[in-house]
């Protein structure tokens, strides 16, 4: 594979005042010089025309920074064409670097694909990275460069490698006793290796989903009868008019999404059909989609006009779900004396601010505030939970036979190893860099 020379655009398929080219592999080198006559000096930025070596014609004038392998991120001789963004530009030094016999275009995420075989990142590590390119607000932004600057990863090790600790005292046991028990002083040593290990396994377990509520985002439903102002509120939520909205009940079929940055915590907020018995075909799709969507929000906004008896959150039982009363500007709206739930209305403002401080209460507070433990994927828990499982077998019973302790130690190793992925990697790898974008 590292036989081949890769190169993408790097910075995305808008025009933009200035494109980056990214080369990979054993021919940079030689590409390199042949468009800008002289290897330029290692990783430094070097002002440089471009030329089509084969007519020897310009293509433009930029920067050109030169990465030898393997101190580079793919661990391989690479370089960075810095050009002018222009479609034209662009292509034609596709279509130049596409011409040499040793170059073919990347795949997604190839690039970090090498650093990754190379060595340069391990697998925790990559999918920081490929986090820290998709985080759309602060909280995602730090969390993903925690991880792939590698916190998550030396953790892991660590642990592991107070695992070998007691599992070296085992091994010993196994080679050298012919004793069937572990002496007495042997297991309390194993005990007060791994009991600091098994706490803070589940010191980062006891933070439930806040790290993933952080990577994937909140999701937050508004739901109700037709009418009721939803989508209303949803552009007032979005402060801009993504929504349809009109006096006509069954406005709106589909999911309609909005990403929403609320202090730093990600929020989807999903605008829905107007839930009713409908004939319409197409109407009825949009009401089981709404149905769907609810059941699974982590917060559902029930919306109902104060005048109506409300119906609350009919089907949409098991999620979190907070009863509100729109068109607080009608004179019916106001005397329903219903205390309880938040009378808003879209068209005056009025207590809208209000229901988005308290969104965002409750998606902070779901969040754990911005989390700052270790786990940000189900994978991580997984293999956390199935560590901390072994550990706990081998502390509630550490006068077992050595055999068993060394089988549940091996275990628990495993399942921290699969974090970096030093093992068992290949079927999460194919389904990260299937996010990666070219270029990456
Ligand atoms: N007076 C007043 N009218 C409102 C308010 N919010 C929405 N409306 C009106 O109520 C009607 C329905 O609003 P929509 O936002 O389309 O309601 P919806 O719940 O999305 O309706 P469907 O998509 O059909 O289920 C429109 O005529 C809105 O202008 C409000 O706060 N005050
Ligand atoms: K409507
Ligand atoms: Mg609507």
């Amino acid at each position: 594979m590292s036989g081949e020379t890769i190169f993408a655009i790097a910075s995305g398929t808008s025009r933009a005042a200035i494109a980056v080219l990214r080369l990979s592999g054993p021919a940079t080198r030689l590409i390199v010089k042949a468009m800008v006559r002289k290897l330029p000096e290692a990783r430094a930025a070097t002002l440089a025309t471009f030329i089509d070596p084969a007519s020897g014609e310009a293509i433009d004038k930029g920067l050109v920074i030169f990465f030898p392998g393997p101190h580079s991120f793919t661990g391989e001789d690479s370089a960075e064409f810095h050009i002018h963004g222009g479609r034209a530009v662009v292509a034609r030094l596709i279509e130049v670097i596409g011409g040499f016999p040793e170059a073919r275009p990347a795949e997604p995420g190839e690039f970090t694909r090498r650093a990754l075989l190379n060595g340069k990142m391990d697998l925790a590590e990559v999918e920081g990275l490929a986090d820290l390119v998709e985080a759309e607000t602060e909280w995602q932004r730090r969390q993903a460069l925690r991880q792939l600057e590698g916190r998550l990863s030396r953790q892991a090790e660590a642990w592991r490698s107070a695992l070998l600790e007691a599992a070296a005292l085992v091994e010993a046991e196994i080679d050298f006793s012919d004793e069937p028990d572990v002496p007495a002083s042997t297991s309390r040593r194993i005990g007060e290796i791994l009991k600091p290990v098994l706490e803070a396994l589940r010191a980062e377990l006891s933070a439930g989903r806040a790290g993933e509520r952080i990577r994937e985002g909140l999701v937050v439903v508004i739901a109700g009868p037709p009418n009721a102002g939803k989508s209303t509120l949803l552009n007032a939520l979005a402060r801009r008019e993504v929504a349809i909205v009109s006096a006509e009940a069954g406005t709106t079929r589909d999911l309609i999404e909005v990403h929403l940055d609320l202090g730093g915590c990600p929020v989807t907020l999903i605008d829905t059909a107007g839930l009713r018995e409908s004939v319409d075909a197409v109407e009825k799709i949009g009401v089981a989609r709404a149905l769907e969507r609810a059941k699974a929000a982590d917060l559902v906004l029930w919306l109902s006009e104060a005048s109506e008896p409300s119906d609350v959150a009919r089907g949409v039982e098991g999620s979190e779900i907070w009863p509100i009363f729109s068109k607080c500007d009608l004179a019916h709206g106001r005397d329903q004396g219903r205390p309880a739930a938040l009378h808003i209305s879209a068209e005056t403002g009025q207590n809208i601010d209000l229901l988005i401080g308290r969104i965002t209460d409750f998606a902070r507070a779901a969040s754990g505030d911005g989390y700052a433990g270790l786990i940000t994927k189900e994978r991580h828990r997984k293999a956390f939970e199935a560590a901390a499982e072994s550990l706990t077998r081998i502390l509630t019973n550490l006068d077992a036979p050595v055999e068993l302790i060394g089988e549940d130690l091996r275990t628990a190793s495993f399942a921290l190893q699969r974090i970096t992925g030093s093992i068992g990697v290949e079927d999460i790898l194919s389904e990260i860099f299937s996010r990666f974008c070219i270029g990456k």
